[in-house]
C-alpha cells in the first residue's frame, strides 16, 4: 500500500462554539471557539485507505488557514506515500521552502499551520499503512530512517544529525520495558479543564473537586488578566489540591517582561511549577530575563504553543530561556518538525511537556509524548502532558485517561480521524450549529 497515490486533498473549516460558555478562554483569547482545519487525503487505494490530518485554530481565520492548506495542496496531490517517506526530508522542505510560498512565512504562521494540517495527515496515513498508531511507527523505526524524515538546517549549531542519532541509539537501552510501562500505566498528565480565565470561582471549585476525586494531581491556571483576581484564584485552587500536588500559571502572553517578573513573585506564595507564556512568545531574552529572576523563587518558565517553529525552540534553548519545552503538534511542522525539537530539548536536558490546550491536540500530542519518553528521554522526571476535556467525542479515537494518564492509542494512524456526524454539523458557516447560532442571533 505504499504505492498508494494521494488524488486528492480535501480541507474544512470546522468550528465549535467553545466561546457560549468560556471554555478555553483565557487572559488573551477571551472567546475561543475551539476550530480546525480539516484534511482528509483520499489515495488510489482500492482498500479505501485515506489520511486524516488538523491544525488547531480557534476561530475566525480559520478560513484563512483553510486557503494556505489549499494553496499548497498541489504539491502532494500526485505523490505516492512511497515517493514521500523515501525522501521525507525532501518533502518537507519542498513544503516548508516552496519558492514561492515561503514568502508568506517562511516556516512561521498561517503558512506553518497549513503545513502541520497536510503533513500530520500524511503521517496518518503513513501509520495507517503500516497498521500501527503513530507512536508505535515512531518507536519502532530505525533510527537512521528517523534522522532522515528530520530537516536540520539552521540547527546544526545546536544538535547534529550525529548528535541526534547518538541521542536515539543510546535510547534504545531499556525501550522495550519502557513501552511495556506505558501500556500499563500510561502516562502522566495534568489537566487544565478546572480554571479557563472565564470560569467562575463556583464553577473552579466544584470541576477542581470532580477532578480531585478521579485522581488528577497536576492542575493549570489561567491569569494575567487581573493581579487581585489572580490571588484570589490562585489560593481558592491551593486550597482545594492541598499542598502536595502541583499547580501551574498561565498568561498567555498578557505582560512585559517587568511586569512578568513583578506579578509573579507576588504568585509565588501559591507555589506554581512554572509560569507559561509570561510575555510575547518572539522574545527569547525577555524569557531568559524571567527565568533568570523567577529562579530563586523555584518557578520555571515554560513555553511553545505558539513557538513557531524548530529554530525559535532552538534559540529559547540555547539562551536558557524556558526550562519546560512545550511541544504543539499543529503549530510547527508536524511531526517532522517536532522531532527535531524533541531531539533538541534532551540534548538541552530540558523537560518536555506537551502543550494541548485545544480541539485535537490531546488526540495528537499523546503519540508524541510518548516517543519522547519510550525512544528519546528515558526520564518522567518533572515530565507531565496537558489534558483538556472538552470535544474529544467528535473523534473515532478519542483519548483515553485512566487515573490521570494517558493510555496509548492502539488504533491505527495519529488518532485526528474526525466523526463524519460532528464533521457536517460544525462546518462554518452551513453546518446545522451555526446556522441555529446565526438564527437566535437574529431573533
Ligand atoms: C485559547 C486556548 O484555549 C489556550 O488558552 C490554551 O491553548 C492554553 O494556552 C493552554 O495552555 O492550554
Ligand atoms: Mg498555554
Amino acid at each position: 500500500m505504499l504505492e498508494s497515490k494521494i488524488t486528492q486533498l480535501t480541507v474544512r473549516d470546522v468550528r465549535f462554539p467553545t466561546s457560549l460558555e468560556q471554555h478555553g478562554s483565557d487572559a488573551m483569547h477571551t472567546d475561543p471557539d475551539y476550530s480546525v482545519a480539516y484534511v482528509v487525503l483520499e489515495t488510489d487505494s482500492d482498500a479505501a485507505l485515506k489520511g486524516y490530518g488538523l491544525t488547531f485554530t480557534v476561530g475566525r481565520g480559520t478560513e484563512i488557514v483553510v486557503c494556505a492548506v489549499k494553496a499548497l495542496s498541489t504539491l502532494v496531490v500526485g505523490k505516492t506515500l512511497k515517493e514521500i517517506i523515501s525522501d521525507f526530508r525532501g518533502f518537507y522542505r519542498l513544503l516548508s521552502s516552496d519558492g514561492q510560498m515561503r514568502w508568506v512565512g517562511p516556516e512561521k504562521g498561517v503558512i506553518q499551520l497549513a503545513t502541520a494540517a497536510i503533513l500530520n495527515a500524511v503521517w496518518d496515513l503513513w501509520a495507517r499503512v503500516e497498521g500501527k498508531p503513530l507512536w508505535k511507527l515512531l518507536v519502532d523505526m530505525d533510527p537512521a530512517k528517523l534522522i532522515s524524515c528530520i530537516d536540520f538546517r539552521y540547527i546544526t549549531d545546536a544538535l547534529t544529525e550525529q548528535e541526534a542519532l547518538d541521542i536515539l541509539v543510546k535510547a534504545k537501552k531499556g525501550q522495550k520495558s519502557r513501552e511495556e510501562q506505558m501500556l500499563k500505566e500510561g502516562y502522566p498528565a495534568y489537566t487544565t479543564s478546572c480554571a479557563w480565565l472565564g470560569y467562575t470561582d463556583q464553577q473552579l471549585t466544584q470541576l477542581c473537586s470532580e477532578a480531585l476525586a478521579q485522581g488528577w494531581t497536576k492542575f493549570k491556571v489561567k491569569v494575567g488578566a487581573d493581579l487581585q483576581d489572580d490571588i484570589r484564584r490562585c489560593s481558592l485552587i491551593r486550597k482545594l489540591i492541598g499542598p502536595n500536588n502541583t499547580l501551574m500559571i498561565d498568561a498567555n502572553q498578557r505582560w512585559d517582561v517587568n511586569e512578568a517578573i513583578t506579578w509573579v513573585t507576588k504568585l509565588a506564595e501559591f507555589h506554581p511549577l512554572w509560569i507559561e507564556e509570561p510575555t510575547c512568545p518572539d522574545d527569547v531574552l525577555g524569557h531568559a530575563s524571567i527565568s533568570k529572576a523567577l529562579a530563586p523563587l523555584g518557578i520555571g518558565v515554560a513555553t511553545g504553543e505558539q513557538c513557531h517553529n524548530r529554530v525559535m525552540f532552538k534559540q529559547f534553548l540555547q539562551a536558557s530561556a524556558l526550562q519546560f519545552v512545550q511541544i504543539d503538534s499543529c503549530r510547527v511542522g508536524s511531526v517532522n518538525e517536532n522531532l527535531a525539537i524533541i531531539l533538541m530539548a534532551a540534548k538541552f536536558n530540558v523537560p518536555v511537556c506537551p502543550h494541548a490546550g485545544g480541539v485535537g491536540l490531546c488526540e495528537l500530542v499523546q503519540h508524541l509524548i510518548l516517543f519522547d519518553y519510550v525512544s528519546v528521554s528515558a526520564s518522567l522526571n518533572n515530565r507531565m502532558c496537558e489534558y483538556v476535556d472538552h470535544l474529544h467525542e467528535h473523534f473515532k479515537s478519542p483519548t483515553i485517561i485512566r487515573n490521570a494518564h494517558y493510555i496509548p492509542p492502539k488504533d491505527s494512524g495519529y488518532s485526528c480521524e474526525m466523526l463524519e456526524e460532528s464533521v457536517q454539523k460544525h462546518q462554518y458557516p452551513q453546518g446545522e450549529v451555526w446556522r441555529a447560532i446565526e438564527q437566535q442571533g437574529k431573533q
